[in-house]
């Protein structure tokens, strides 16, 4: 009887010792409050200006997934390459969407956030036309960017191997590709973690990358990664003068005839017209090699709304004739065998998503059907079911189907490799596109290895603290309980 007591209060303290270590650990543990940093990147395409503002947690910098879009901002008008004949307006064009960065990113962070733009295709062709112009273009965007108050990082044409590169790089990070799961319950410590292809469809350009465990034959297509910890060897291409504006280009001047100023054209809905200046379409020197003296000053494009007779006009502009690797996709260009599951998106994505064949896997074949049965719609049936959309956009959603059917069939799509293609606006409200790669790329968050982890989150940390605090009470309750003397037993009382 009179030893329970001291065994009683050493239990007491125990279990009091137990809580106190427990409340410790946890309140030392705790996440520190969040400090939120802010990123900007300005995407020059060929048909527009995109302003993206990227924020994330700043202790949790280096890990995976954490970088989010906070905004994307449509600067007014066309890409900055169609400001060559007045370069200062292409600066001025985006004033509007910098000012209005300034309103979402705290005052106070303007200094320490980055601010960079990357021009693509267009001003890579623009630059082949005429380099003055093209730097005259970049200075006066430059001059806009350095008079924002953010830490202005620089206006550059990146190369069509980054802008594939940094597309991949974005997608696979949405995705949480990167993501190994924890050492302490990854058994298979060299377990295959697939990345996504990437599939980007612009107005002047379009990339294919995509990790490959084949040889790749010619090096300009060939990248080698060290992402958290793991090496990647990556094919990509970009065709320059492919995105879908510059191949519609391509096809008419394929097509153009000496005399005629009409151009009766499938790819066009029946009863669609349209004037096309030749001057402007030979202006892109994706076409100037094909120009015909003799064109008239201006065609009559004229509607006829066929899908087969527009897919063979489509596959005259890809050539397939020749290839000096043990296997190519078009134009020489050596690619290898696809692997694994593709994210389409930009151009691939908004054409795909008017058709209605984003939502769910669609065969092959329902997508031709689709593409087939809207471009034999009469212009004014298109009109009346879809007139809030622009007209640019509306008209050549026949000739951007079936050119992506046929870009996609020459990559080495088919019926069953195409139920791997899923196309993507945005991941977890990021827009899937090479700008939020540029900028982790840039700004160090991606490290070649793994940052060091608690094997635990401080979550599943407090989780395990409870249980063994409430296991060691269990044992000890249970040892009290059974070595404690009944009462019937204790002497003096029987
Ligand atoms: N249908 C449709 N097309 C779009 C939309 N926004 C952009 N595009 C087209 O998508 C393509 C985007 O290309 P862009 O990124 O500017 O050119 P890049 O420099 O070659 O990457 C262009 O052909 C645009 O006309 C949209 O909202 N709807
Ligand atoms: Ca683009």
């Amino acid at each position: 009887m009179e030893q329970e007591g001291p065994l009683f209060i050493l239990g007491v303290f125990f279990v009091l010792g137990i809580v106190a270590l427990t409340v410790v650990a946890v309140l030392q543990n705790k996440p520190l409050p969040e400090n939120l940093k802010y990123g900007i990147v300005l995407d020059a395409g060929s048909s527009h200006t995109s302003v993206y503002i990227y924020r994330w947690p700043a202790e949790k910098e280096n890990d995976t997934g954490v970088v989010q879009q906070v905004e994307e901002c449509k600067v007014e008008g066309n890409g900055i390459s169609s400001y060559h004949e007045k370069p200062v307006e292409a600066g001025l064009s985006l004033q509007a969407c910098m000012n209005k960065a300034r309103d979402i990113i705290p005052v106070s962070k303007h200094k320490e956030t980055p601010v960079y733009l990357g021009a693509t295709a267009g001003m890579r062709l623009l630059r082949l036309t005429n380099s003055r112009v093209a730097d005259e273009v970049l200075a006066s965007v430059e001059n806009t960017l350095r008079s924002s108050p953010f830490d202005f990082q620089g206006a550059r044409i990146i190369t069509g191997q980054e802008e594939g590169a940094y597309g991949w790089i974005t997608i696979n990070y949405l995705l949480g590709n990167f993501i190994h799961s924890s050492p302490w319950f990854n058994i298979m410590p060299n377990s295959k973690e697939g990345t996504s292809g990437a599939l980007d469809l612009g107005g002047a350009s379009t990339q294919i990358t995509f990790v490959s465990d084949e040889n790749i034959e010619s090096q300009d297509n060939s990248l080698r990664f060290r992402l958290y910890g793991k090496s990647y060897n990556v094919y990509t291409h970009s065709f320059l003068c492919y995105g879908k504006d510059q191949a519609l280009r391509l096809q008419l001047a394929n097509t153009m005839t000496g005399q005629n100023i009409t151009l009766l054209d499938p790819c066009f809905n029946s009863g669609y017209m349209r004037n096309v200046s030749t001057a402007d379409l030979y202006s892109s020197p994706c076409v100037s090699g094909l120009r015909i003296l003799t064109a008239p000053q201006t065609i009559q494009i004229q509607g006829t709304g066929n899908y087969q007779l527009c897919k063979n006009k489509v596959q005259t502009i890809f050539n397939v004739s020749h290839c000096s690797y043990s296997r190519c996709s078009f134009n020489g260009i050596f690619q290898p065998g696809l692997q694994g599951e593709f994210g389409a998106f930009s151009a691939f994505y908004f054409v795909m998503d008017f058709l209605k064949l984003t939502k769910e896997k669609v065969s092959l074949d329902s997508v031709k059907d689709t593409v087939e049965r809207h471009c034999s719609k009469p212009w004014a049936e298109v009109k009346r079911e879809s007139g809030r959309i622009k007209e640019k956009y509306l008209s050549e959603y026949c000739f951007s189907g079936v050119y992506i059917l046929s870009l996609l069939d020459l990559y080495g799509f088919n019926s069953s490799s195409w139920e791997d293609i899923t196309f993507l606006g945005k991941i977890h409200g990021s827009d899937a596109g090479w700008t939020l790669g540029y900028m982790l790329n840039l700004t160090n968050m991606i490290p070649a290895e793994l940052p060091p982890s608690p094997p635990l989150s401080h979550g599943g940390y407090v989780g395990l603290m409870v249980f063994f605090s409430v296991f060691l009470l269990f044992i000890l309750l249970t040892c009290w309980l059974t070595f404690r003397k009944p009462k019937c037993l204790q002497k003096g009382i029987i």
